[in-house]
């Protein structure tokens, strides 16, 4: 390493944020000195805050609705409470922080002797030069590439003061189950944490100034609006004007006049990329307000530094972040031989009740860019798992180009919905013609794949008999 005046540590790479940035080291770098600068915990939102305790609480939500619901099945059970210590005991203490702690215990080992860590926040203090710090003490690093990996928080508005509330960073480590939420928002966060907190019990509250779920297609939008209306206490095509309490009782006032009281609060209305935290002038990074601006190979505006993830992308999803991690990665490795980030055809789930899982463009999107589009809305209810499921909102809905028989979208709301779609996302990435796809193919009978069978069976499209 060089030491330049004023500089503690020069590094070959030097990494801010340890989520998906963690994974950058392969083996390949194993003969570049590296630091990772991580200020939290080490697996970033998604392992500490976002996708993987979410979807443990999901199972525990899941389980609770079904037993709820045992009797349509013949069954005799029912929903007596949730032990919110032993959840949060089995999601956080023993696993989600065991790893977290793992994994930076991992890069502080001997078995990542080129690899330096930093726990202090990291900001420009010059052209690809980093204050930040070990503990108490303050360094300055430099290093030849830089990758900011930093993601995104949740949004808070300015409304949010003198009143307690939680976000998504700290809602799952409450110390007992509130028994009644108001949740602020109406998109992914909002409607997993709804399932998650009334299926075990708590009395959920939500408050949104559209319709749930909007930017999806708008027949899966409008039935899962009629399932959540029913759910849930709904507020709808509100906003708060102002907000009141402590972490006993919160209290919104609408702009309608309307009060709306819960015990605790949880603000869900987006996130916003941590671009604004690390004085990217400092280090001549343009951003596109609070978002580092990158090229499609993901090159900052200084040749050598690069950004991927939430604070970036136009995607705010793990395995969006991840493919843009391993585009990255590449890029650096092969500079002769760059690819672009991978943006096309991105699925996404929202592991609320019921699932949803989508693909493509909408019905709406599909006509705009001028297609000839031919639609089939497919009920779970007429399939024979379906059936089985004693399924009645369950729905597949596929926009075609008629011309080419090119699947253009796939939408997905129902059991099972995260998982049915990826056959779709297969078809959408390969384009796959569909009139090969039903009779070139065995559908296990009577899985719930024939609700996809069926679906593409129900477009104008021409298929062979046999
Ligand atoms: C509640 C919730 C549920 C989610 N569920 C899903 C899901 O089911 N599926 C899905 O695909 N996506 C989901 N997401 C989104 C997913 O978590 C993110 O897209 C993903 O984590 C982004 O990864 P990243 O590496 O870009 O950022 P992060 O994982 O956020 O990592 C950034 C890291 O940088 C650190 N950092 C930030 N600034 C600095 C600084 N200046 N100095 C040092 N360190 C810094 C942070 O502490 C953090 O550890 C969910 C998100 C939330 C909040
Ligand atoms: N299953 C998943 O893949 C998953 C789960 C959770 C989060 N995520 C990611 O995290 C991101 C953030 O989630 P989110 O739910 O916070 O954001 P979101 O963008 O999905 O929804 C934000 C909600 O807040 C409302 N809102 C925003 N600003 C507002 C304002 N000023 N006044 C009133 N309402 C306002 C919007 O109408 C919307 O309903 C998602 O977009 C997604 O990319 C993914």
């Amino acid at each position: 390493m060089n030491h330049t005046a004023g500089i503690d540590a020069h590094y070959d790479l030097i990494i801010i944020g340890a989520g998906s940035g963690n994974s950058i080291p392969t083996p390949d770098f194993d003969d570049w000195s590296i630091a990772i600068i991580e200020e939290n915990k080490f697996g970033g939102t998604c392992m500490n805050a976002g996708c993987i305790p979410t979807k443990m609480f999901v199972l525990a939500a899941d389980t609770a609705f079904d037993a709820a619901h045992a009797s349509r099945l013949g069954i005799d059970a029912s929903f007596n409470g949730a032990d919110w210590k032993a959840i949060t005991e089995r999601i956080f203490t023993n696993r989600i922080d065991l790893i977290a702690a793992g994994g930076e215990e991992f890069r502080r080992s001997e078995a990542s002797a080129n690899v330096d860590v930093y726990d202090r926040r990291a900001s420009f203090s010059g052209p690809k030069t980093l204050v930040t710090g070990q503990g108490d003490e303050e360094k300055v690093i430099s290093g030849d590439t830089i990758i900011i990996a930093a993601g995104a928080r949740p949004f808070v508005p300015d409304w949010a003061t003198g009143v307690a509330f939680h976000t998504s960073d700290d809602i799952m480590r409450l110390e007992r189950q509130p028994e009644s939420l108001t949740i602020l928002g109406g998109g992914f966060i909002a409607m997993e944490f709804a399932h998650i907190f009334q299926s075990l019990g708590t009395h959920v509250r939500i408050v949104n100034r559209s319709p749930f779920l909007r930017s999806l297609d708008s027949d899966i939008t409008e039935a899962f609006n009629d399932i959540a209306d029913a759910t849930y206490e709904v507020h709808k095509g509100r906003t708060v004007v102002s907000a009141a309490g402590d972490e006993h009782e919160a209290t919104l006032t609408l702009d309608d006049g309307s009060t709306v009281t819960s015990e605790k609060l949880l603000i869900a209305m987006g996130r916003v990329p941590n671009g604004d935290r690390l004085n990217l002038e400092a280090g001549g990074i343009a951003a596109n307000g609070t978002q580092v601006a990158v090229d499609e190979f993901g090159r900052t505006s200084v040749e050598g530094v690069w950004a991927l993830g939430d604070i970036s992308s136009p995607f705010q999803l793990k395995h969006v972040a991840n493919a843009e991690t391993r585009a990255v990665r590449h890029n650096i490795l092969n500079p002769d031989n760059m690819v672009p980030m991978p943006h096309d055809h991105v699925p996404f789930a929202v592991f609320t009740h019921p699932q949803i899982a989508t693909v493509g463009m909408t019905e709406r999107e599909a006509v705009e860019a001028g297609f000839d589009v031919t639609v089939k809305l497919q009920n779970y209810g007429d399939v024979a798992y379906g059936w089985a499921l004693e399924d009645t909102t369950g729905v597949v809905k596929l926009v075609a180009d008629r011309a080419s028989g090119k699947l253009l979208g796939a939408h997905y709301m129902g059991p099972q919905a995260s998982t049915l779609i990826q056959q779709m996302i297969t078809i959408i990435a390969y384009g796959i013609d569909l009139r090969t796809v039903p009779r070139g193919q065995y559908w296990i009978h009577p899985a719930l794949s024939e609700v996809t069978e069926n679906a593409i069976l129900g477009l104008d499209l021409d298929f062979p008999e046999v």
